[in-house]
């Protein structure tokens, strides 16, 4: 059972360390804003929300930063090592990695201009990690919707759950690799969407280039994700594919025209998100530092 007030006692200036931290990285960079969300869902879709992600390769397991989903694409290591180390300072051994990254999630978006929520903590920090699991657990996006909903129906979400989450791509950015096949070949795309994405984009080659996820407000945590579908300009297959004549178009529209059931809804499944099967009591460990088990 996790608490807001966990660390009220053992380390009262816990979020105001990491506030801060994370103010001043997005202040530096907006983009790391995204990066820090993204880390927090990796994290608790893969054996749910206990800083597995963080942990470098060992003789032991091989770590879920190898993953196809999260190898040259996760950022933010820095700034959560940062924050870990301010904290060893302040209260050695108190403060989980799980619960920074959570924390540093919702301050990102807030940062952005986003939602906040209020964040329990008390998670404990796993032993172990899992490549395969990694693989298996995050979505691709390549996904058609049918398999969007099941990927996150197998962590309990449902499909009005999964399409809030998804307006999380209001911020951030996606290689060409990943979104080639899309404005190459798809038809249910804005052709001048297309044509503009392709330059940066080239058939061959580029593979790594950058492009905003949204096209419209990119560094800003707000609903124009939800307009651009409806006008057919979501960058990834499976954005597009929220609206693309299927059940999830109603709900997509309503949020294109209201963001504060945006705001509202994303708030809460975010909570939920970070509710997913954390480690509490005597079970993981509070580690030293966040790459690496005691
Ligand atoms: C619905 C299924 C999802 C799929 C298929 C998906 C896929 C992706 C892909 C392919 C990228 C670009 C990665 C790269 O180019 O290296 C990305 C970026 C991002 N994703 Fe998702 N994602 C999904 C859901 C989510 C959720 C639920 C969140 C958070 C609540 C999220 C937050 C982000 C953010 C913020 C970025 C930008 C990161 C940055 O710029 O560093 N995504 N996602
Ligand atoms: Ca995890
Ligand atoms: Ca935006």
């Amino acid at each position: 059972q996790l608490s807001p007030d966990f660390y009220s006692t053992t380390c009262p200036k816990a979020l105001s360390i990491i506030n801060s931290a994370v103010c001043s990285a997005v202040s530096k960079e907006r983009r790391m804003g995204a990066s820090l969300l993204r880390l927090h869902f990796h994290d608790c879709f893969v054996n749910g929300c206990d800083a597995s992600v963080l942990l470098d390769d060992t003789s032991s397991f091989t770590g879920e930063k190898s993953a196809g989903a999260n190898v040259n694409s996760l950022r933010g290591f820095d700034i959560i090592d940062n924050i870990k180390t301010q904290l060893e300072t302040a209260c050695p051994g108190i403060v989980s990695c799980a619960d920074i990254v959570a924390a540093a999630a919702r301050d990102s978006v807030v940062a952005l201009s986003g939602p906040t929520w209020s964040v329990g903590l008390g998670r404990r920090d796993s032993t172990t990690a899992s490549k395969d699991t990694a693989t298996s657990d995050i979505p691709s996006p390549l996904m058609d919707l049918s398999d969007l909903i099941t990927a996150f129906s197998n962590k309990g979400f449902t499909t009005k759950e999964m399409v809030v989450l998804s307006g999380a791509h209001t911020t951030g950015q996606a290689r060409c690799q990943l979104f080639r096949g899309r404005i190459y070949n798809e038809t249910i795309i804005d052709s001048s969407f297309a044509t503009s994405v392709q330059s940066n984009c080239p058939s061959t080659g580029g593979d790594s280039n950058l492009t905003p996820l949204d096209v419209t407000t990119n560094v800003l945590f707000d609903n124009a994700y939800f307009k651009n579908l409806v006008n057919k300009k979501g960058l990834l297959h499976s954005d597009q594919q929220l609206f693309s004549g299927g059940s999830t178009d109603s709900q997509v529209t309503a949020y294109s025209t209201s963001f504060s059931s945006f705001y509202t809804d994303f708030a809460s499944a975010m909570v939920k998100m970070g509710n997913l099967s954390p480690l509490t009591g005597n079970n993981g460990q509070i580690r030293t530092n966040c790459r690496q088990v005691n």
